[in-house]
């Protein structure tokens, strides 16, 4: 069952989620790879239109399997989940760029899946590129732009599909930490524009705590959600709630990681 640990209810900001409808819901989830043990079981957990919510835990929890289901990707092997009809875009650690293709012929391509005409598709990929502050470089191709670059053109080119979900496994694990800085303020403007509904993988604490309005851990084997915590605005402006928060959910993450050492 759930363990609520900090009951705080404030939502941040203009993008402030709580009594909005659902937009994904989690009914005793669960999944085994075929005849192997269980790797997620009866995940309970609704995440609102809107909502940001990072979903924390260690290494071979599940968390990527979860993703995999609610995009589709994957199937649950018990229990139900509803999922926003328009379907999720997802972003990963790997760019994953077209390198023959500039940036905006990479956002170009998604938009030419969904169907949009060659004269919207330019206008539009040169807006989301200006969206993710990359307006100046849309011409280079992927080997000409750092690292932090690649993943802006990856979260335009999420954009582009236009879904209301998006879900991002570790997308910034692999960039240096003054980079993830200044891609968690973008994304956070982004998020707040774009009024998207995410849910975001990671393993760093900090990292949940900066970017979600919730926090969700995951246990290992099975995974589950064993704590929950609401991040508040006094959170994100005061360093010190902040630190405080970081290390409760790290004292939690180390107990579930120790069970399994
Ligand atoms: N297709 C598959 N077939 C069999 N086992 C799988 C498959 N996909 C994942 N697993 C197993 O499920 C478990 C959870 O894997 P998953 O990648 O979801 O964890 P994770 O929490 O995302 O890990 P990490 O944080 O290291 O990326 C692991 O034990 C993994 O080996």
């Amino acid at each position: 069952m759930t363990e609520l640990l900090i009951a705080e209810t404030e939502s941040r900001g203009e993008a402030g989620s709580a009594g909005r409808a659902p937009a994904v819901v989690l009914e005793n989830l669960g999944k085994r790879f075929g005849s192997g043990a269980p790797v997620l079981e009866d995940i309970n957990a609704t995440v609102r239109q809107g909502e940001f919510v990072a979903l924390l835990g260690a290494s071979g929890c599940g968390k990527s399997t979860l993703l995999n289901i609610i995009s589709g990707l994957d199937v649950p092997s018990a229990g139900a989940l509803e999922v926003p009809e328009e379907g999720a875009a997802f972003m990963f650690q790997d760019s994953s760029l077209f390198p023959w293709l500039s940036a905006r012929g990479n956002v170009e391509m998604a938009l030419k899946l969904r169907g949009v005409g060659k004269a919207e598709r330019r206008v539009r990929a040169a807006e989301l590129l200006d969206l993710v502050n990359l307006g100046h470089s849309m011409d280079k191709r992927p080997h000409e732009l750092s690292g932090g670059m690649r993943q802006r053109v990856a979260l335009a080119r999420s954009l582009a599909q236009d879904r209301p979900l998006l879900l991002m496994d570790e997308p910034f694990a692999a960039l240096d930490a003054i980079t993830r800085d200044l891609l968690h303020n973008e994304l956070e403007r982004v998020w707040k524009e774009t009024g998207r509904t995410i849910i975001f993988v990671t393993h760093n604490v900090r990292e949940a705590v900066r970017l979600g309005q919730r926090v969700l851990l995951l246990s290992s084997r099975p995974g589950r959600v064993v704590a929950e915590w609401d991040v508040s605005d006094e959170h994100r402006t005061d360093p010190g709630a902040a630190g405080a928060l970081t290390a409760d959910i790290t004292a939690r993450l180390r107990q579930e990681i120790r069970k399994h050492a």
